[in-house]
């Protein structure tokens, strides 16, 4: 039997894993060996440490890297603000409008003019990067790689970078990371990078996280596997340009505002690292997704990729949550989701594809909604029609496509360009969605107007024995004296 070669290129090589301890040298012996800070690094290096946690987070917390580089990080001029007029996505200085109405916007443009660091637009957002508190909410349109002689950080937060469009080759202080279609990206706070685009023209979205670290969720009663699994979490190995001295500029997001420092050597010199502290990539195509094999639609949490939580168990400050692909079952079930107002706001875009929810064709690829707290919202009434209607054969939704939510507990206001700049806020959301709703209510003929008996099965006309639920395909026995149903 023939055998067939796979082999990664050299430049995206990845070590596996979720939360891992990860070392890595692109030279022998780069790394010292048991002690983190010699007198004399290995080849003459510079130790440094990044750190992601306080020093004194607790060890299931804490997020630190060590750096063996030519030069430290520190070695540049002082920053100067740049472009103090224009570059600016601080939620302090961007009023934050709150306001209840659901809101989806037509899909963002493309922009071949920018590169990655002036192609990123707050559109939403909520707290302050100064107090490390809340989160922003990006789109992000570029068509230029960034100058070979920068890069770019951002002091405010974890960039989790949702890709909707082309191909993102980002050489970070610790490697290089190919973020392909489907894919996600995260770079911490501080680990500078540059980005280049191979194929043209890029978007998407950007949650910045201003407080902590994206985690996996926890798996409760589902186990010890499923949803993403911590193996497919990829990190880059140790990479350093060789490249003669010249000028560097490091641009630097600092409380949502540009500064620049120059340099005379590369910024890309890191010989070797280790740490828990380091940028990764996900397929999202590797996600295990988990759903109901009965009845009822669940909570979408059990989409859950990755998760912030703030100090309060089980509350998330963003949890990046997918739609994919999927089987659904469920017997007897109104399978979309169910209308619902929520503690928790929703921020949702759109991969490609067409999302379950919003078949009626106002949710585009590059498009997005935000349901803010206690917006009402679910599915439009073409869904409803649809699926109300629906064969309960077992169906595949999603097929080739991808939704995601950036789901939050605060309020999360959006700025001056993602409400009007921007022109891309559907005015007639709730006339397409939600007003051409019908009402269906009807009491049959001979029901009583008020009944407090709810243990009585003939007073629930239309229930067949228990064994199917109004007479749609349920198969399963269930005490009929529960249920609430009149047909
Ligand atoms: O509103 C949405 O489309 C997102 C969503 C999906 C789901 O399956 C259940 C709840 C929910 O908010
Ligand atoms: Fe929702």
């Amino acid at each position: 039997m023939p055998v067939t070669k796979f082999s990664t290129p050299e430049k995206y090589k990845y070590q596996n894993g979720f939360g891992s301890y990860h070392e890595s040298e692109a030279v022998v012996c780069a790394l010292p060996i048991g002690a983190n800070s010699p007198q004399k690094p290995p080849y003459g290096l510079y130790a440094e440490k990044l750190s992601g946690t306080a020093f004194t987070a607790p060890r299931h917390e804490n997020q630190q890297t060590w750096l063996y580089r030519i030069l430290p990080a520190a070695a540049h001029s002082a920053f100067n603000p740049r472009e103090s007029s224009s570059y600016n996505t601080n939620p302090e200085g961007n009023k934050l409008h709150q306001i209840p109405n659901q809101l989806r916007w037509d899909p963002f443009d493309l922009d071949e003019t920018v590169d990655w660091v002036h192609g990123l637009k707050l559109v939403a957002g909520a707290g302050d990067p100064t107090l490390k508190a809340g989160l922003g909410i990006f789109i992000f349109a570029a068509g230029k790689s960034m100058s070979k002689n920068e890069a770019f950080y951002s002091a405010d937060g974890d960039f989790l970078i949702v890709l909707q469009h082309g191909v993102l080759d980002i050489q970070t202080e610790l490697g290089n990371i190919l973020v392909r279609p489907n894919e996600i990206c995260v770079i911490p706070r501080g680990v500078r990078y540059r980005v280049e685009l191979p194929e043209g023209p890029v978007r998407g979205y950007i949650c910045e996280l201003y407080q902590g670290h994206f985690q996996l969720p926890e798996l409760g009663p589902i186990g010890s596997n499923c949803l993403a699994n911590a193996r497919d979490f990829q990190a880059p190995v140790a990479s350093f340009d060789e490249a003669p001295s010249r000028e560097y500029t490091i641009l630097s997001k600092f409380n949502g505002h540009l500064f620049a420092a120059s340099q005379t050597h590369t910024p890309f010199d890191v010989v070797a690292w280790h740490g828990l502290y380091y940028p990764y990539k996900y397929d999202l195509g590797r996600y295990s997704v988990i759903g109901s094999v009965s009845f009822d639609h669940p909570d979408p949490s059990i989409y859950t990729v990755l998760t912030a939580p703030t100090d309060h168990i089980g509350t998330a400050v963003a949890d990046f949550v997918i739609f994919p692909p999927r089987w659904l079952v469920g017997e007897d079930t109104f399978r979309p989701p169910w209308y619902h107002r929520n503690t928790m706001s929703e921020f949702m875009g759109l991969i490609g594809g067409e999302y379950d929810a919003k078949t009626g064709g106002g949710f585009q690829p590059a498009g997005a909604s935000l349901h803010n707290i206690m917006s009402a919202h679910g599915p439009d009434a073409s869904t409803h029609q649809k699926a109300s209607n629906a064969e309960l054969k077992p169906a595949k939704v999603g097929e080739g496509s991808m939704a995601f939510m950036f789901e939050s507990c605060l309020m999360v206001g959006v700025t001056e360009w993602g409400l009007k700049t921007c022109k891309k806020v559907q005015e007639d959301y709730n006339e397409e969605s939600w007003t051409p709703l019908k009402a269906h209510f009807k009491i049959p003929e001979g029901v009583e107007r008020v009944s407090n008996l709810v243990g009585d099965a003939n007073r629930h006309p239309g229930i067949d024995n228990g064994k199917s639920v109004n007479g749609k395909g349920a198969t399963r026995e269930i005490n009929q004296e529960t249920l609430p149903h009149y047909t």
